[in-house]
């Protein structure tokens, strides 16, 4: 038996405001903080072969307090854009509540939770500095459905956490709703619509017990938010 663990990142600054975050680059708050230590408390005594994280802040803040709680400091991890929050394009920084009333309350529920709906685009990409440095410029996006997030999330998981779940090595994944979002719909095979009903809650740890075939033997799962 192999376990996988994912955890979304704890309350972050943005969550806290009820604003759209994405790929906007912003930190956990004292609260996210605070998830971030439960998180790890309730994962005493697991051991893990490799943390795999986004770029983005308030993930990797996550894994490093849960890396330190479990004294597993040592243990190798990968930080990539591929397991980076879907990215909200024109909708980031914008209060939910307020696009609410704009937009109304089913087409804010599509763009938040349905696969294929696009959340409205940027203008222009964002440039690619920081961790996109050696993007090709083309690579940037201007908004991402869930669908097209799942594209680039799911080869990353085959091809560097999969392969060492089959090889019996324990791993963990410190990443973002829309993320873990994409995650579950693979591992458990949920069908397009069905994903739209799947929430994941912040710094609660998400466990999947696999057999050495990756059958899921058992899971924690519930939908709270
Ligand atoms: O703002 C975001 O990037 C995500 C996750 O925090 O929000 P939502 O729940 O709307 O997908």
């Amino acid at each position: 038996m192999v376990k996988l663990v994912m955890v979304r990142h704890g309350e972050s600054t943005a969550n806290a405001l009820n604003q759209y975050t994405g790929w906007n680059n912003v930190g956990l708050t004292q609260e996210g903080i605070v998830q971030a230590h439960v998180a790890a408390k309730k994962l005493k005594g697991f051991e893990f072969e490799h943390v795999h994280t986004s770029v983005l802040k308030r993930a990797i803040m996550t894994a490093y307090i849960i890396q330190d709680e479990l004294n597993l400091n040592y243990v190798p991890i990968t930080k990539t854009w591929r397991l980076n929050e879907r990215h909200y394009g024109a909708l980031r920084g914008q209060n939910k509540d307020a696009t609410r009333r704009e937009f109304g309350v089913d087409q804010v529920h599509l763009w938040r939770r349905s696969f294929y709906s696009i959340p409205p685009q940027l203008k222009r990409p964002d440039p690619n500095n920081g961790p996109y440095k050696y993007f090709d410029s083309n690579m940037m996006p201007t908004s991402e459905s869930l669908y097209q997030a799942y594209q680039r999330i799911v080869p990353y998981y085959v091809d560097h956490v999969s392969n060492r779940l089959l090889d019996g090595k324990n791993q963990l994944i410190v990443a973002h709703g829309s993320t873990i979002r994409a995650l579950i719909k693979y591992i458990e095979r949920i069908s397009d619509s069905d994903i739209d009903g799947v929430e994941v809650a912040n710094g609660k740890p998400l466990i999947y017990e696999f057999d050495n075939k990756l059958n899921i033997i058992n899971s924690n799962r519930t939908n709270t938010k």
